[in-house]
């Protein structure tokens, strides 16, 4: 394995295993698997890539930081002579973590400062210009992300963010640098590492701004940032010859579906509001999973009797109506029992014969792929920007973990159908 992922949840993991196996128009990239937690055995030696999905975005720091040095050791042990964390392209984080304490702890276990911190992804709207993140033009705190169950994000200053996380001083490679190329981006770093930054924001607004980067970070042996910093990764192993490229190969897959929503971001409240209108539908009524008034078997039976109809449960609703709950019972506990639910529903629907499963959320997908539990997921076909079509080892399921922000209003028929496609 030549460059290896650890991502801090199961979507991103998708979403930056997509960038990779696709490379560049033309050329193609590196063949691709994602594994779903630290594997306990060698990956198979056909593997160029290989992406850790984690779920470590919401957890306490010190686990997240145990658990992505365990995916550095794995992924250090298949030959990977570079490595990618890979957090949110909105830099979803809380003031203690986790992105800084675990790009400090694998920048100090790979005896590496100056790091890139990138989290712009052009395609979805996620710009960074003099150290802030925008979301389609507007700040982040002003994006909606404000308003995130897990990780409200309440400050666009990437460099003041991050700082309360880290250790270290966090330095910047603004545009003006980036745009003169990959030395003048090289030298910023390194005039940063000597200066004791270990991790250094750096601006990028769009896809040529990243492809600096990868070029500029080349024989880095670690990079962060959002699936966008990987734009240009795999044609650096093409270029030197340790890759050939090509295209994905997919073998369709065809049966039951379902479509789970644990998600409450913008475009997957759109989503489903769109899907409910001509799908049926089950509306997964938080405060009843807390008072154990709904069960996932009822859910189950409901998308189960409805296959062929493209049937979605959810849970989404809008901000004024998870704070209520939230208040009421805690955040972590209504998260945690709500991921649970559909992981619960979705072990069931395997058990029915599911072959069709589109999961919208980064940690509701994270929990649900966590329970059904496939060891190693191939790179299918891209669904729309950042999400790709996910298959187990005998293509006896398709799977597609969208990221909550992520896909077009009818993206839920678009990905079922995708999955039946040559
Ligand atoms: N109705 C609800 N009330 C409160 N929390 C909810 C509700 N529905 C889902 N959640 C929780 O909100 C979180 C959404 O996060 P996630 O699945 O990562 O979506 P996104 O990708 O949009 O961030 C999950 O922890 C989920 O369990
Ligand atoms: O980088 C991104 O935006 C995505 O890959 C991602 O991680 C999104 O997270 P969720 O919105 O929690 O799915």
């Amino acid at each position: 394995m030549l460059l290896g992922i650890i991502a801090d949840d199961f979507t991103g993991a998708s979403d930056i295993a997509n960038t990779i196996a696709k490379g560049l128009p033309g050329q193609g990239g590196l063949r691709t698997a994602q594994f779903l937690g630290v594997p306990d055995r060698p990956a198979p030696s056909s593997i160029e890539a290989g992406v850790v999905a984690l779920k470590t975005r919401s957890v306490p720091a010190a686990e997240a930081v145990a658990q992505s040095l365990r995916a550095l050791e794995w992924l250090q042990a298949q030959g990977c002579r570079q490595i990618v964390f890979k957090y949110c392209s909105t830099f979803d984080s809380t003031p203690e973590g986790n992105i800084g304490p675990v790009g400090e702890a694998l920048a100090a276990a790979l005896g590496v400062r100056g790091i890139i911190a990138c989290p712009a992804f052009p395609t979805m709207g996620r710009t960074v210009h003099q150290g802030h993140l925008f979301v389609r033009g507007r700040l982040l705190s002003e994006s909606g992300m404000e308003n995130h169950p897990l990780t409200p994000m309440t400050d666009p200053d990437l460099r003041r963010w991050l700082g309360r996380q880290c250790k270290s001083a966090v330095g910047l490679v603004p545009a003006e640098v980036v745009r003169l190329g990959a030395g003048a981006v090289r030298a910023a770093l390194e005039a940063s590492a000597s200066r004791g930054d270990v991790l250094v924001i750096a601006d990028a607004a769009t896809d040529a701004d990243l492809l600096v980067l990868g070029t500029a970070a080349a024989e880095a042996p670690l990079v962060t940032g959002g699936s966008g910093i990987a734009l240009g990764l795999s044609a650096n192993f093409i270029a030197r010859g340790e890759a050939k490229g090509g295209e994905v190969d997919y073998v369709p897959v065809d049966g039951p579906e379902a479509i789970l929503a644990g998600s409450c971001s913008g475009a997957t409240l759109g989503q489903v509001e769109l899907h409910a209108q001509a799908h049926p539908t089950f509306r997964v009524d938080a405060d009843a999973v807390m008072r154990g008034a709904v069960t996932p078997a009822e859910v189950a039976a409901f998308l189960l009797d409805r296959t062929g109809e493209a049937p979605l449960a959810y849970s989404s609703s809008p901000p004024e109506v998870i704070s209520a709950i939230q208040a009421l019972y805690g955040r972590e506990t209504v998260s945690q029992r709500i991921e649970g639910f559909f992981a619960d529903v979705a072990v069931a629907l395997r058990k029915g014969g599911l072959r069709r499963l589109v999961v919208a959320g980064g940690e509701t997908s994270s929990a649900v792929a966590q329970a059904l539990d496939f060891g190693a997921l191939a790179i299918g076909p891209e669904i729309d920007p950042g999400v790709p079509i996910l298959t187990d080892a005998d293509h006896s399921i398709a799977l597609a973990l969208k990221s909550g922000n992520f896909g077009a209003p009818d993206f839920f028929g678009k990905a079922l159908r995708t999955m039946e496609q040559p």
